[in-house]
């Protein structure tokens, strides 16, 4: 947290029957609270954050800021101390607001990229066009913060306090462009509500963590609050209308006035998709933007990353980047780490690829995506995650059956799962799969499979670094295993 203090109201805090208040930071956490802190009493999904103001209290706490659910509680808690309290409808979009005021800063350009799947490639590809431009940019995602500033990030939408730091800390060292994940989390928690967007994008809208929101129409609502209520009426919303879902927010950004680019491939896009041709190591595009008709090489596997790069150059271009400037940075885009990317190749041509499908729809997209580039079979490894939504599993299992010619079902962070469980969950969609738990492995089996033109797809932890059993983890990287593998069969070590 800065030096110094702030008064509430200059946070646009208001306490309840009290004078104003000097306080010398925020905390959403009572175990990280200092002296003289605001601290956040949130409503959880576990518990109400009111019932930790007395721990709040101890470790310091000068005012505590909640709702009417937690005011009962924090107020008992308060009785007989100055501590003042603020009690508002919404006390996470509060702590949003106060957490930017507080830090005070951000890149002058901040975009925000929502959907279930592609939103960390689509803000890799816009950081690195704006990087390409010679602009000093970087994303804020699941891979951490990468660019022009680099830190680890532990959420895909870190915390306000962490987020609004975070912002400060870039634009004092320069950086002046950034791009941002809002995962539907983050939304729903009104992580990002306190920053001051230029312009959003919208991937997709498939099934995904229906462990969190309790329907499909719940988690919508909270990916279409970044076009209803985060981005301002003078922002720009790139939105996918292959979608249904995307004409459906097109409707919203209409009403709200905000400048609609619809990306596709339908003649009403600003920025349609014309054709795509694959070959060995990546595709030709032919596109229009505004009516200009374009082609460009992309280095990169897979159909669906023209739509992603394409979602990208419009961004650049909405946040005042010339178009052609942009369209000539294409062909310099890098794969995103474990997103299609090519891990190794074995010595009879046959190769394999990592990437962070996790979803039903994510893992037929990847592999009807791989298929018009491989002449060979398509082999497959996926499983699912503990802990996580659980109706997913037969389906992504079912995917991978329908899509791929050998299927191996593996383990992808069990958790505190039984993993024989979560493997019969996906084998359910995949009867006749190979089932190897150990998923060192069952890379070795899938890469030992592979005949002269065949390729193998290992799904579901992309850029992870560790396998997660129980609350251990193991180092673990799909890359590095392949490479071992593929070095190991081919004699090479
Ligand atoms: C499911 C989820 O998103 N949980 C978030 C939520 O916590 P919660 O509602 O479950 O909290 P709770 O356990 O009921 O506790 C209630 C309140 O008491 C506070 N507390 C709790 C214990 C204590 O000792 N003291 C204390 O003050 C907590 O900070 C919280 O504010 O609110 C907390 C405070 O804002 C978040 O830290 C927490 O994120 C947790 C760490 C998390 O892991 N979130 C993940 C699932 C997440 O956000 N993932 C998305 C990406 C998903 C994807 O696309 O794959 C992300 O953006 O990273
Ligand atoms: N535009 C797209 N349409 C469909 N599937 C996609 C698209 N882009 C990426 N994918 C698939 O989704 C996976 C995840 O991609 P990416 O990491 O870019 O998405 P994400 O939205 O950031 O995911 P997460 O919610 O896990 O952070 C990729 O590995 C790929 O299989
Ligand atoms: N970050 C996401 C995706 C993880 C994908 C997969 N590796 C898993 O562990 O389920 C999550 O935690 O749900
Ligand atoms: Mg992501």
């Amino acid at each position: 947290m800065a030096a110094g203090t702030k008064m509430l109201s200059e946070l646009g805090l208001t306490p309840l029957g009290g004078p104003d208040r000097a306080i010398s930071g925020l905390s959403v956490d009572s175990r990280q609270v200092k002296p003289g802190h605001l601290f956040a009493a949130l409503p959880g999904s576990n518990m109400h954050g009111a019932e930790f103001v007395p721990y709040a209290l101890r470790m310091g706490a000068g005012a505590i800021l909640t709702d009417r659910a937690g005011e009962g509680v924090a107020r008992a808690a308060l009785a007989g101390t100055d501590v003042a309290i603020v009690v508002t409808e919404d006390p996470r979009q509060a702590l949003a607001f106060a957490a930017a005021l507080w830090f005070g800063r951000q890149p002058e350009t901040v975009i925000a990229v929502t959907g279930t799947n592609g939103k960390t490639s689509v803000a890799t590809f816009t950081r690195q066009i704006w990087q390409e431009l010679g602009l000093e940019a970087s994303n804020i995602g699941t891979t951490g913060v990468e660019g022009s500033y680099t830190a680890p990030s532990p959420h895909t939408t870190p915390e306000p306090i962490t987020l609004h730091r975070l912002l400060s800390d870039m634009a004092s060292v320069g950086v002046t462009h950034a791009v941002m994940e809002a995962s539907s989390h983050g939304l729903a928690q009104r992580r990002l509500d306190g920053v001051t967007l230029t312009a959003a994008a919208f991937t997709n809208f498939t099934q995904d963590h229906l462990d969190y929101h309790a329907t499909f129409d719940e988690y919508f609502a909270a990916k279409a609050g970044l076009f209803t209520r985060v981005l301002p009426e003078d922002g720009a919303a790139v939105i996918n209308l292959d979608d249904p879902k995307g004409r459906e927010l097109a409707k919203y950004v209409t009403a709200r006035g905000q400048e609609l680019i619809g990306i596709g491939t339908s003649d009403d896009c600003e920025m349609e998709i014309l054709g795509q041709r694959y070959d060995a190591t990546g595709q030709d595009v032919r596109f229009s933007w505004q009516g200009w008709t374009q082609m460009t090489r992309l280095p990169l596997i897979g159909g669906f990353q023209a739509m992603n790069v394409l979602s990208a150059a419009a961004l650049a271009i909405a946040c005042g980047a010339e178009a052609e400037e942009v369209f000539a940075t294409l062909p310099r885009l890098s794969t995103v780490r474990g997103r299609m990317q090519l891990a190794a190749t074995r010595e009879n041509g046959a190769t394999v690829f990592v990437d962070y499908a996790h979803t039903p729809d994510a893992v037929k997209t990847a592999l009807s995506a791989l298929r018009p580039h491989v002449m060979g079979r398509l082999i497959a490894i996926v499983g699912a995650g503990g802990d996580r939504d659980a109706t997913k599993r037969p389906l992504m299992g079912q995917a991978a059956h329908e899509h791929a010619d050998l299927v191996i079902v593996s383990d992808d962070n069990p958790r505190s799962e039984d993993p024989a469980v979560i493997r019969a969950a996906v084998m359910l969609g995949a009867p006749d799969a190979m089932e190897v738990g150990d998923r060192a492995e069952a890379i070795l089996r899938g890469v030992d499979a592979l005949q002269p033109g065949d390729a193998l797809l290992v799904m579901g932890k992309g850029h992870e670094s560790g396998q997660v059993i129980g609350s251990d983890v193991y180092p673990f990287d799909d890359a590095e295993q392949a490479s071992l593998a593929v070095a190991a069969l081919d004699g090479k070590i």
